[in-house]
C-alpha cells in the first residue's frame, strides 16, 4: 500500500535485501499510468491512479537482480497534477541523492502528459554526472500487455549503468532511450508515443541492454539553474495561439500575476495582427519577456532583430515556459534571458 508522500521505503521493505555487489538506484515516484488500475485487463482508459512505488518494484522482481532500490514516494496523481511544489521538491530531493558516493543514479516513475515538463525541469536543475532516468507507461498496470514493468526494469537498468553517465536527464519509454531535452509526447495514447525532435534518439535497449549511438553529450545551451533554496516559480503563462484568437488573454495573463508569457505560435512562432499589436503593448506597458514558441509538434522559432519577442529556438513552449520561469525566478534580466533561449542555437 501507498506511503505517505516523501517517506523513505526502506530496502526490507520492497525486498531488496543489500546486496553489496549490486549498484544502488533510488526510484522517486510520482503517480501516472505506469502507477494506475483499471476495472479490468481490457481498460485502458479512464483508469485510476492507485499504486504506490512498492507496488511498482513489486511487480518486477527482477530489478532486484540489478540493482539494491530504495523508494520514495513523492505523489500520487495524474502528471496533469504534477505542479511546481512536486518538481522542486523532486529536484532538491535527486540533487541530495546523487551528492551520496554508494548510490549509483534515480528513476522517476511519471504520467506521460507532461513527463516531458518535469524531465527538462531537472535537466535545467539537477547538477551531477550520474544518470536520471525519467520512466512511464502508456497502459496501466492492470492491462493486458502492460508497458509499465518492462519500462521500469529497462529504467533501473539504465540509472545503474555507468553507461547512463554525463548524458543529462533522460527518458525512457518502449525500448527507447531520449534525452530530456529534445524528447516530446507524440500520441495520447500509443506505447510509441515519446520520440525526440529531429535532434534523436540516444539510444536503444535490446534485450533490456542500453546501447547509446553517441559518446556522452550535452545538448548545446543547456543551462543548470542551482534551486536549492527556491521554494516556489515566477509565474509564466502558456497562451495557444490560433485563427481569431483573443488578444485580452495577454492582459488577463498580465492581471492574473504572470511575470512572463510564452505564445504556442502558429507556424514559427506566428499569431494574428490584432493579437500581436496586443501582445506588443503588453511588452510595451511591461517590458515582461514574451516568448514566442510553435504550436506545431517540433520546429525552430528563429530569432528576428525587429521582433518584440524572444525567440524560442528548439523550445516548444511547454519546455520554453520552465526555462523561462527558472531565468526569472533566478532573477536574470531581459537580456540575460533572451541570451538564455539563444544559447541552444549558436549562429555559425
Ligand atoms: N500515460 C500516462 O501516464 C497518462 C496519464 N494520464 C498521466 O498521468 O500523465
Amino acid at each position: 500500500s501507498p506511503v505517505s508522500f516523501g517517506q523513505l521505503i526502506p530496502r526490507q521493505d520492497v525486498q531488496s535485501p543489500i546486496n553489496t555487489s549490486l549498484p544502488n538506484v533510488t526510484i522517486f515516484a510520482t503517480g501516472g499510468t505506469i502507477a494506475s488500475k483499471g476495472n479490468s485487463n481490457t481498460q485502458t482508459v479512464g483508469y485510476q491512479v492507485g499504486l504506490g512505488v512498492q507496488d511498482l518494484v513489486e511487480a518486477v522482481p527482477e530489478i532486484l537482480n540489478i540493482s539494491n532500490i530504495n523508494g520514495y514516494q513523492i505523489s500520487n496523481v495524474g502528471s496533469g497534477s504534477i505542479n511546481e511544489t512536486i518538481s522542486l521538491k523532486l529536484a532538491h530531493m535527486i540533487n541530495e541523492e546523487l551528492a551520496k558516493p554508494e548510490i549509483s543514479g534515480v528513476v522517476v516513475t511519471h504520467g506521460t502528459d507532461t513527463l516531458e515538463e518535469t524531465a527538462f525541469f531537472l535537466e535545467a536543475t539537477v547538477n551531477s554526472t550520474k544518470p536520471v532516468v525519467c520512466v512511464g507507461a502508456m497502459r496501466p498496470a492492470t492491462a493486458l500487455s502492460a508497458d509499465g514493468p518492462l519500462n521500469l526494469l529497462q529504467s533501473v537498468t539504465l540509472a545503474a549503468s555507468p553507461a547512463g553517465r554525463n548524458r543529462g536527464i533522460m527518458i525512457t519509454l518502449n525500448d527507447r532511450i531520449g534525452s530530456a531535452f529534445y524528447t516530446t509526447k507524440n500520441n495520447a495514447n500509443t506505447l510509441d508515443t515519446f520520440f525526440s525532435t529531429e535532434a534523436g534518439q540516444l539510444g536503444i535497449f535490446i534485450n533490456q541492454v542500453p546501447y547509446f549511438f553517441f559518446a556522452p553529450v550535452e545538448p548545446v545551451g543547456r543551462v543548470v539553474f542551482n534551486v536549492t533554496h527556491v521554494q516556489d516559480l515566477a509565474q509564466v503563462d502558456i497562451i495557444y495561439a490560433h485563427q481569431d484568437m483573443n488578444p485580452m488573454l495577454f492582459n488577463s495573463s498580465v492581471s492574473s500575476g504572470a511575470k512572463g508569457i510564452v505564445l504556442a505560435g502558429v507556424g514559427a512562432g506566428g499569431m494574428s495582427s490584432k493579437a500581436n499589436a496586443a501582445a506588443e503593448a503588453v511588452y510595451n506597458a511591461t517590458g515582461m519577456p514574451i516568448v514566442a514558441s510553435h504550436r506545431s509538434n517540433d520546429g525552430f522559432v528563429p530569432a528576428s532583430d525587429e521582433d518584440f519577442t524572444i525567440a524560442s529556438g528548439f523550445y516548444n513552449p511547454q519546455k520554453a515556459r520552465i526555462l523561462l520561469q527558472l531565468a526569472l525566478t533566478a532573477g536574470y534580466e531581459y537580456n540575460e534571458i533572451k541570451e538564455t533561449f539563444a544559447a541552444s542555437y549558436p549562429m555559425p
